[in-house]
C-alpha cells in the first residue's frame, strides 16, 4: 500500500449552528483527490483540516508532510498588491528563513515553470485573473511540497484558461521525481473527473464522505491513457453520486 499523505480519521468539526463529520479521508503519497459537494457540505473546511488550519472537534489528523511542505492555493489569488509576481512567490521561502536573493531567483524559476517567466516584476494589478492565479499557483509550489491543496482556484475563469490551468498542474505534478499529493476542490464535475485518480463526494448535510469513485481521467499517466468512454462514463458515475449526495440534504 502507498505511504499516506494525509489522512482524517472519524474528524468531526462542530461550528455554531453546523457540525461536520465524521470525515474518513485518507490520500496517499503522490495521489490526486478531488472532492466534490454541494455549496456548504464541508469541502474548504476538509481542505483546512488537511492543511492543519482547522482543528478537529473529534478524530485526528495524520499528515506526513510538516506545515513547510503543504502548498495551499485559495478560491481568489490572494496577492499582496505591493509586492511584484516574484516578491509574492518567494514569500514562503523568506518565511522559512532562505536570504531574499536565492529565494527571489527560486521564485523566477517556478513563475517560468507556470508560464510566467517574463512577468517576474509585475503587480498584481498588472496580471489578468489566469495570470494572478499562476502567480497564487508559482507560490504554492516554490517549496516543492508534498500535499498540494486546491480550493476551487478556477471558478472564476473561462473555461479554456481553466482547462490550460489544469493540464499545467498535471504536467508540473508528473515532472516532479516524487509528484506531490493533491485535493482539489471543484464544482464542476468533468473537471473533477479530469484531473483525478479519485473523485470524493460529500454529504451537503453532514460533510461525510458519501461516495469515493476510482477514475480513469484523460490525462496521460503511468497507468496509461484511457479510452472517452471511461471519461464518459466516470462523469456520469460522479455526476450520479453528487445528486444523491444532494438529495440527502432535501
Ligand atoms: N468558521 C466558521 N464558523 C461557522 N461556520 C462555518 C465556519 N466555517 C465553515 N462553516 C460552515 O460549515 C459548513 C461548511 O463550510 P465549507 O466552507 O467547508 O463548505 P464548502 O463545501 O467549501 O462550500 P462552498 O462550495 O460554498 O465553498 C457551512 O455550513 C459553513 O457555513
Amino acid at each position: 500500500m502507498a505511504d499516506t499523505a494525509a489522512a482524517l480519521s472519524h474528524v468531526c468539526v462542530h461550528f455554531p449552528g453546523k457540525a461536520l463529520g465524521p470525515i474518513d479521508l485518507a490520500v496517499a503519497a503522490g495521489e490526486i483527490v478531488t472532492l466534490v459537494g454541494a455549496s456548504g457540505a464541508g469541502k474548504s473546511t476538509t481542505l483546512r483540516l488537511l492543511a492543519g488550519l482547522e482543528r478537529p472537534s473529534q478524530g485526528t489528523l495524520t499528515r506526513a508532510a510538516g506545515p513547510g511542505r503543504t502548498g495551499f492555493v485559495f478560491q481568489s489569488p490572494t496577492l499582496m498588491p505591493w509586492a511584484d509576481a516574484a516578491a509574492n512567490v518567494a514569500l514562503p521561502l523568506e518565511l522559512s528563513g532562505l536570504a531574499r536573493d536565492a529565494a527571489r531567483q527560486r521564485a523566477v524559476q517556478a513563475l517560468a515553470d507556470v508560464g510566467l517567466g517574463d512577468r517576474s516584476d509585475a503587480r498584481p494589478n498588472q496580471l489578468s485573473g489566469g495570470m494572478a492565479m499562476r502567480v497564487s499557483l508559482a507560490r504554492a509550489l516554490v517549496t516543492a511540497p508534498d500535499l498540494l491543496l486546491l480550493d476551487e482556484p478556477f471558478a472564476a475563469l473561462d473555461s479554456v484558461t481553466r482547462r490550460r490551468l489544469i493540464e499545467d498542474i498535471h504536467r508540473l505534478w508528473a515532472a516532479r521525481a516524487a509528484p506531490p499529493a493533491i485535493v482539489f476542490v471543484t464544482h464542476d464535475v468533468e473537471e473533477a473527473v479530469y484531473l483525478a485518480h479519485r473523485v470524493v463526494v460529500l454529504s451537503s448535510a453532514s460533510g461525510r464522505v458519501t461516495a469515493d469513485l476510482p477514475c480513469p481521467g484523460l490525462l496521460p499517466r503511468p497507468d496509461g491513457w484511457r479510452t472517452e468512454a471511461d471519461y464518459r462514463a466516470a462523469v456520469e458515475a460522479v455526476a450520479g453520486a453528487l445528486e444523491a449526495a444532494m438529495g440527502e440534504a432535501r
